[in-house]
């Protein structure tokens, strides 16, 4: 018997997400600019569900399914997955989330992601939470969470590095936090990913976060966004 998760991703007419209706808050803003650490606070403080746009690509890749290399090899090149692909994740894990309120972290990425999403699966976010950060910030703090998920991995191989030369070392952390891939994404953030922004924004949907301070500054700020709609606040 077809269940309704089996209608989210196998692509039936009717997105099982229009039965469901979640609450969703896309979460926005550059390559290292802090939406994964501010979602992990996020999910601790006020009960929703973190689903990484960027983290369902890479597993997919991992479970060896027949998209993996097509995946892999846009990741590597910093360049946006086709949204049908994106999205079919998506759907398949709000469907089998129990909870019913989410933020979509790195999606929509452009506009094409934006509006199939909404005219798939019905569904429009209560707001966007955009985190406003500069290039050399973002840059400093990708090139350094490479380092670290690097040392830290111990699994040794050849690495080619930016000068093109190759070295024995621990390959481990993100294929697309180096320096090429990086200058990459954020030109893909600045043509594809703003205009989605400018679009919510029109519809006064943003909810702007200066994401260049320290840690426990942004969270004060996103804190001061969820508490007024926050479920147990209100009770
Ligand atoms: N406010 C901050 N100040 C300094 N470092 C930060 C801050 N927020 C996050 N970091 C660090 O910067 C790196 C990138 O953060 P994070 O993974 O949260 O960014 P992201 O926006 O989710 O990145 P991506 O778009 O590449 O997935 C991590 O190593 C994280 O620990
Ligand atoms: N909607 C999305 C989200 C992510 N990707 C791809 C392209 C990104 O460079 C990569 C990593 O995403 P991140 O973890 O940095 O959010 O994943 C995509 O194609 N479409």
């Amino acid at each position: 018997m077809r269940t309704i998760v089996d209608a989210a991703y196998t692509g039936g007419n009717k997105s099982a997400l229009s039965v469901k209706k979640p609450k969703v808050v896309f979460v926005l803003g550059g390559p290292g600019s802090g939406k994964g650490t501010q979602c992990a606070n996020i999910v601790e403080h006020f009960g929703y569900t973190h689903l990484s746009a960027g983290d369902l690509l890479r597993a997919e890749i991992n479970s060896g399914s027949e998209n993996g290399t097509m995946i892999q090899n846009m990741i590597s090149e910093g360049v946006i997955v086709p949204p049908e692909v994106t999205i079919k994740l998506l759907e398949k894990a709000i469907m089998e989330s129990e909870n019913d309120k989410f933020l979509i972290d790195g999606f929509p990425r452009n506009e094409e992601n934006r509006a199939m999403f909404e005219s798939v699966t019905g569904v429009v976010p209560e707001f966007v939470l955009f985190f406003d950060c500069s290039e050399e910030e973002m840059e400093r703090r990708l090139l350094s969470r490479n380092q670290v998920a690097k040392w830290v991995g111990r699994v040794w191989s050849w690495v080619r590095w930016g000068n093109g030369q190759t070295w024995f070392e621990p390959k481990c952390g993100r294929v697309d936090d180096n320096i090429d891939t990086i200058r990459k994404r954020f030109k893909v953030f600045v043509d594809s990913s703003l205009s989605v922004i400018n679009y919510y924004n029109s519809k006064g949907k943003v909810k702007k976060i200066d994401a260049g301070k320290p840690v426990a500054q942004v969270f004060e700020a996103v804190k001061a966004v969820f508490t007024p709609i926050d479920d147990k606040a209100a009770a």
